[in-house]
């Protein structure tokens, strides 16, 4: 189990409260997991509390260029009901909400709050518990998919990209951002060089070593990108493309049904 989030241009109907990172309002549906992969869902847990400021730092402010990059490749559109899987603290779910947005009036609202960290729109954003590999949506129900930092994490990724196809409309897209699996030595070379001289030791000063150091050998077992396109065909995708993002050390698959 673990985090999903639904943008959907309608008011939140969500039934349990436990609260989203930044907005907790009544309504909206926090996430709980427990599964199989627990251990790694702990993990998540841990790192949850730092989890934006330590990105911010580490890739000075870089990984909102990618997660949006990563939603407009999802060409998410207003009145879209779209789906971010392994949502975390939801920093795609509020990208996509703001893509969808509200109807009629409210969209004002929103506009009004633009240098605000809540937006109106955000009520069209449902929190929900939910595993990757069996998602609890009908199939052809989603505009849109966006996978941040997810994919390399589920323990079936065939699994989790046939689910992903399922429950997108034909012809729609799933967007798909992590680390890259650099085929280059070069960029490889310098992606591991950063993350043992960078990433861990300033994670190690939040007490998160171990944590990060997984980071290091999820990439060494995740797909390059060939693998990632192979990966798409084969779950059914009618196209796939992957294209490398921050200097080859991130990587972005869009994938359209
Ligand atoms: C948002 C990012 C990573 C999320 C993330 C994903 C995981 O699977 C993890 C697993 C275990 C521990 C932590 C994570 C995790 O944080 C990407 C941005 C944050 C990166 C940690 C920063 C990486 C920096 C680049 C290697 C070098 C950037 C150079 C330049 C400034 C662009
Ligand atoms: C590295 S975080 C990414 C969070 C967010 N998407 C981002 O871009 O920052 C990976 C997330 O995947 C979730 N996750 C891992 N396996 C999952 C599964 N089978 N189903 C749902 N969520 C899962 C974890 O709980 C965690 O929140």
């Amino acid at each position: 189990m673990g985090t999903l989030a639904a943008a959907i241009p309608a008011t939140t109907t969500a039934s349990r409260h436990a609260g989203g990172r930044r907005h907790r309002r009544r309504g909206s549906v926090a996430v709980r997991c427990s599964s199989a992969a627990d251990e790694r869902q702990a993990l998540f847990s841990r790192i949850a509390p730092v989890y934006d400021h330590v990105h911010d730092v580490l890739s000075l402010g870089q990984h909102r260029t990618w997660k949006r990059i990563c939603v407009s490749w999802s060409m998410a559109k207003r009145g879209d009901r779209v789906l971010d899987l392994c949502c975390g603290s939801g920093d795609l779910a509020f990208l996509l909400s703001q893509k969808v947005g509200l109807d009629g009036q409210q969209l004002q609202t929103a506009a009004s709050r633009q240098d605000q960290r809540w937006k109106a729109c955000y009520k069209n954003i449902k929190w929900i518990e939910g595993d990757a590999l069996d998602l609890p949506f009908t199939d052809r129900y989603f505009d849109a998919v966006t996978v941040g930092y997810g994919l390399r994490n589920v323990v079936d990724r065939p699994k989790a990209m046939r689910e992903i196809l399922r429950v997108l409309k034909p012809g729609s897209r799933a967007s798909v951002l992590d680390f890259n699996k650099s085929s280059s030595f070069f960029t490889a070379s310098l992606q591991s060089w950063a993350i043992d001289n960078v990433v861990v030791p300033l994670a190690s000063s939040y007490g998160l070593t171990e944590e990060y150091k997984y980071l290091k050998s999820s990439i060494s077992q995740y797909l390059t990108g060939e693998e990632l396109e192979k990966l798409a065909k084969e779950a059914g995708f009618s196209s796939a493309k992957h294209y490398e993002l921050g200097g080859g050390l991130m990587g972005n698959l869009v994938a359209t049904r």
